[in-house]
């Protein structure tokens, strides 16, 4: 019985689901998942999960995974209705941030850090100038909103808190230059339960993880 969740803390993805779940005081069966170790790639877990991805999630036999639908679920199904709206102006709003989010934001940091921590160490020339584009758009997205999606908070606030912290611990980008998003995210490391516990470690280990590869 419960909410299943396979992961590992050094994901941003997982903890942005873990940090929900505090929010709206769901318990998780935590089930930590190495993949380095091939863990999602056992034969139980390809089953589940033919993507052998982190995080999926199993709640009672339903079985789901990427990271933002299953905050949409989440959210859903035990949170509050403000987490994801039912307005359609509204959820399109949260959609558009969870989309940017995935497409955009964290495909463009991953192409700053992922080639030399798994691959064959080659960034490309552009990729730290269109991730700060990418931060300016975010920036510029809050308008006189305390939330990255309007007035309230939302799914989208977890899925970017994850992401950015992350960001933040690669030391890639002096957030500074980003007024609006350094005072939204001081507010989510204050107000979003968990965040130093969850966000805090999670990104430091990655964050270390890739500073090791730039001093190596
Ligand atoms: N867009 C996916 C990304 C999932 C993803 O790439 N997860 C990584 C860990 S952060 C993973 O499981 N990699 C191992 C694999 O895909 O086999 C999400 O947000 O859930």
């Amino acid at each position: 019985m419960g909410v299943d969740l396979y992961y590992m803390d050094l994901s941003a993805p997982c903890r942005s689901v873990m940090l929900l779940a505090k929010a709206i005081g769901l318990e998780l069966n935590l089930k930590v998942t190495n993949i380095m170790t091939g863990e999602t790639r056992t034969p139980e877990f390809i089953k589940m999960n033919p993507q052998h991805c982190l995080p999926t999630m199993d709640d009672d036999g339903f079985k789901l995974w990427e990271s933002r639908a299953i905050l949409s679920y989440l959210a859903s199904k035990y949170g509050p209705a403000h987490l994801y709206p039912s307005d359609p102006k509204e959820r399109a709003v949260v959609d558009q941030r969870l989309y940017f989010d995935m497409g955009t934001l964290y495909e463009r940091f991953g192409k700053c850090v992922y080639p030399l921590m798994f691959g064959d160490g080659k960034i490309a020339d552009n990729a730290l100038d269109n991730l700060k584009e990418a931060l300016g758009w975010l920036e510029g997205f809050f308008g006189d909103n305390q939330y990255v999606a309007g007035p309230k908070q939302t799914v989208a606030d977890f899925a970017i808190a994850s992401t950015v912290a992350t960001i933040e611990a690669c030391e890639l980008v002096d957030l500074a230059a980003y007024p609006k998003l350094s005072a939204w995210l001081a507010a989510c490391k204050t107000d979003m339960p968990g965040y130093a516990e969850l966000n805090g470690q999670g990104a430091t280990a990655f964050g270390g993880f890739y500073k090791a590869k730039v001093n190596a």
